[in-house]
C-alpha cells in the first residue's frame, strides 16, 4: 500500500464493475472497494510477460514521482498490489471516457477552435509539468487523454515515458531570450542512429530508461511519431510538441496530419510532407504550423520549452494559473450512480476470474443469453 489514503487491494478477492480497457500492456477495471472512499481505475498486468511487468513498473515509478509532485492534470499512485500473477496499481477514475471517443461523438468528428484551446491549454500544463520533472511523455494522442469527472483532462499511460536530464540550454530558463545561433550544433553533436526502426505500442522493443538529455528508442504511434524518432537522430522534450501539433490538427479536422496508406508512407509523410490547411488560415494553424516544424531545434518549444507555446496567440487571454478554477470545461461528464454504489450492493465481478474465465473461454450456446456478463466480448 502507498497512501495511509489508499485503498487496501487484495486482487484474490477484489471485485469490479466494469472493465474500462484493454492495452498492449494491462487491462483497466473500474473497481469500488469497500476500503475506498470513490471508485478507481485499478490497472493490472500479467507478471508472466517480462516486458509488461517492466513497463508497469517504470510506469508506477513515474506515477509516485507523480504523486510527490502532483499536477491537477495528471493522475497519482492511490496503491499498488502483487499476487502471484499479476501486478496491479490503483489511480484515480476518470469517468469521461477518452478525448478520441469525445471527438467522435461531435459534429462531422471535429471540435471547435475554443474546445481546442481549453483542451490544449491543459495538456500543455501537463507536458511542462512532467518536462520540469525531466520526464518526456512520448505518447500523447487523444486515447491517451481522459476525462476526469469534473470535464479537465488527465494524461495516462506512461509506460513509454522516458527521464532525460533538463536541458542545458541557458535560454530555456530565460523568459525573452535573445536567438542562439549555437542552438543547431548543440541538439546535433551526439547523434547515434537507433537499430531498430519499426516498433509501434503493440510491439515495442525493451526501453532504456536511462537518464540522458536525448533518447535514441523508437517509440510512439505512427501517426504521432515525429521526424528526429524515424531518422532515429535522438530525441529530447520536442517530441511532445510535435505531437501536440499532430493532436491539434486532429481536433481540428478529424484526421492526422501524415496519415498513409502504410506505416511507410506514413513515416515518408511525417518525414516530406507539409502540414496542409484547408479554409482561412488562423492563429490555431499558424501554432499547429509552427509546432509540426521538422527540425526540431526550430520547433515552438525546442528553446524556451512550454513558456513559449503559452505566449503564441491562440493562447491569448487563457488565465494559465486559473485553468482548474475559473474555466467551465466543455464537456461534463454524466454521473452514472450506479457506478459509485453497485459494488455496495455486491454485484461486479472478480478481476482473478475475469483472466481465469479468458484462459478457458467457454463455448457459448446458442439459445444462452449474454445479459450483464462482463466477459461476453473476450
Ligand atoms: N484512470 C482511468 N479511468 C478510466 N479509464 C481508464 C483509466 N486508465 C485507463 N483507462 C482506460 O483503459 C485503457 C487502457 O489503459 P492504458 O492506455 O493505460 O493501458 P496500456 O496497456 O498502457 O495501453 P497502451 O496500449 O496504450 O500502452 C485506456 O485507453 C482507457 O480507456
Amino acid at each position: 500500500m502507498e497512501t495511509s489514503s489508499a485503498p487496501n487491494l487484495d486482487l484474490d478477492n477484489i471485485r469490479a464493475l466494469k472493465l474500462l480497457g484493454k492495452g498492449a500492456t494491462g487491462t483497466v477495471f473500474l473497481v469500488h472497494d469497500s476500503s475506498a472512499s470513490s471508485p478507481f481505475a485499478l490497472k493490472l498486468v500479467k507478471k508472466s510477460s517480462a516486458s509488461s511487468l517492466r513497463r508497469a513498473k517504470w510506469e508506477t515509478q513515474i506515477l509516485r514521482r507523480l504523486s510527490d509532485e502532483p499536477n491537477p492534470f495528471l493522475p497519482r499512485l492511490l496503491a499498488t498490489s502483487e499476487s502471484s500473477d499479476f501486478f496491479a496499481w490503483a489511480i484515480p477514475y476518470c469517468s469521461g471516457g477518452d478525448l478520441n471517443v469525445l471527438r467522435h461523438r461531435q459534429n462531422d468528428g471535429v471540435f471547435s477552435s475554443a474546445v481546442i484551446k481549453f483542451y490544449l491549454a491543459e495538456i500543455l500544463c501537463a507536458l511542462d509539468h512532467l518536462h520540469s520533472m525531466g520526464i518526456a511523455y512520448r505518447d500523447l494522442k487523444p486515447e491517451n487523454i481522459l476525462l476526469q469527472e469534473s470535464g479537465h483532462v488527465t494524461l495516462t499511460d506512461f509506460d513509454l515515458s522516458c527521464s532525460l536530464n533538463k536541458p542545458t540550454r541557458p535560454e530555456f530558463y530565460l523568459s525573452d531570450p535573445e536567438p542562439d545561433p549555437t542552438r543547431k550544433r548543440f541538439f546535433r553533436q551526439k547523434t547515434k542512429k537507433t537499430k531498430s526502426a519499426r516498433v509501434n505500442p503493440i510491439t515495442r522493443r525493451r526501453m532504456s530508461f536511462s537518464a540522458g538529455e536525448r533518447s535514441n528508442s523508437f517509440v510512439g504511434t505512427d501517426e504521432y511519431i515525429s521526424p528526429e524518432v524515424i531518422r532515429g537522430d535522438g530525441h529530447d522534450f520536442a517530441v511532445d510538441w510535435w505531437a501536440l501539433g499532430v493532436l491539434a490538427y486532429e481536433m481540428m479536422y478529424g484526421a492526422t496530419p501524415f496519415k498513409g496508406r502504410s506505416k511507410k508512407e506514413t513515416f515518408r509523410n511525417v518525414l516530406m510532407k507539409e502540414p496542409e490547411f484547408a479554409g482561412k488560415p488562423s492563429d490555431l494553424t499558424d501554432l499547429i504550423r509552427r509546432l509540426l516544424v521538422k527540425d526540431p531545434t526550430r520547433r515552438l518549444g525546442f528553446r524556451r520549452g512550454a513558456a513559449e507555446i503559452k505566449e503564441h496567440a491562440f493562447f491569448r487571454g487563457v488565465k494559465w494559473d486559473l485553468l482548474t478554477e475559473v474555466l467551465r470545461p466543455p464537456f461534463i461528464p454524466l454521473r452514472d450512480d450506479g457506478e459509485m454504489t453497485e459494488n455496495v450492493t455486491g454485484s461486479g465481478f472478480g478481476v482473478k476470474e475475469y483472466f481465469e474465465k479468458l484462459r478457458t473461454p467457454p463455448l457459448p450456446l446458442p439459445h444462452e443469453c449474454s445479459g450483464n456478463n462482463p466477459f461476453v466480448d473476450f
